[in-house]
């Protein structure tokens, strides 16, 4: 598979807090990076790296060989675990405004046949996303799953190519996290989508990913708690292809029993 995106001697510093040291890595198009760690480890920081939200205090991110714009790009959408969703606008809405904050940036709003166009793909995504018959509910009117697989489906109508994902799970009870696990899978090959997802769940980590990466410090001061910043401690290659892909009920996924600190 090829390289997306390749991260080059990253750090991440706030005044004299190293949150990221010298992290190296390629990430392939079409893999599904899992990103665990413990708390404050760094991984949102590292998200927001590659969402283009926040630059490296020292190193280079390229997409494509080519340096990453300082912004949030259309090629890449976010899933974050707390919805996301505007409570004012319907399911449609919520997903069409994506659209047309990017056709028409000035006053988000479209006309005629430009909008009609972006209706009927905001109801495809919908569709896609499970919620064909909620269209016009407001996210008031939601479950929880709901409110994230409308997130989801406000980030893919975009058309990213990589799509990130911030705990998009963590606040869902298990039965539905199964459904959303199921959803997100389907969609990561029907869009042929590059996913890179933090959790604090080790299971769903090793049961959606591709690749499962671990930050972490390599190096403590106890006297001095933010003098060494974390770094890819393990980094698991598990399976090339989606379709060498995990069993879709997620109790029978494997774990593994042991893991090799490089
Ligand atoms: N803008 C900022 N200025 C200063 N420190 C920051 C800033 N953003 C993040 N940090 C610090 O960077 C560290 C890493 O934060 P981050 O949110 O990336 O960790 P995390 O691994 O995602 O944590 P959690 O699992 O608890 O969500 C934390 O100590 C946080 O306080």
């Amino acid at each position: 598979m090829s390289t997306l995106l390749s991260l080059r001697d990253i750090w991440v510093e706030y005044g004299d807090r190293i949150i990221i040291e010298k992290l190296d890595l390629d990430i392939a198009a079409g893999s599904f990076v899992s990103v665990v760690g413990p708390s404050g480890a760094g991984k949102s920081s590292f998200l927001r790296l590659i969402l283009g939200q926040e630059a490296p205090s020292r190193g280079t991110i390229l997409l494509d060989g080519e340096p990453l714009a300082p912004e949030c790009g259309p090629d890449r959408g976010v899933v974050f675990q707390r919805y996301s969703v505007f409570p004012h606008l319907s399911a449609l809405g919520n997903t069409m405004l994506g659209m047309e904050c990017a056709q028409s940036p000035f006053s988000a709003r479209l006309f005629g046949a430009a909008r009609r166009a972006a209706r009927d793909e905001a109801a495809a995504m919908l569709q896609a996303v499970g919620l064909g018959d909620s269209l016009h509910l407001y996210p008031a009117q939601m479950s929880g799953g709901m409110q994230q697989r409308l997130a989801i489906a406000q980030a893919l109508v975009k058309r990213p190519r990589i799509l990130l994902l911030d705990e998009p799970f963590g606040a869902l009870d298990p039965g539905i996290r199964a459904d959303m696990h199921a959803l997100i899978r389907s969609l990561w090959r029907d869009y042929a989508l590059t996913i890179v997802m933090v959790t604090h769940d080790i299971r769903e980590a090793f049961t959606l990913g591709t690749r499962v990466l671990a930050l972490d410090k390599r190096r403590h001061d106890p006297h001095a708690p933010h003098r060494f910043g974390a770094t890819a401690v393990y980094d698991l290659q598990l399976r090339e292809r989606p379709e060498d892909h995990a069993p879709e009920n997620d109790a029978e996924a494997p774990l593994p029993t042991s893991i090799t600190i490089d």
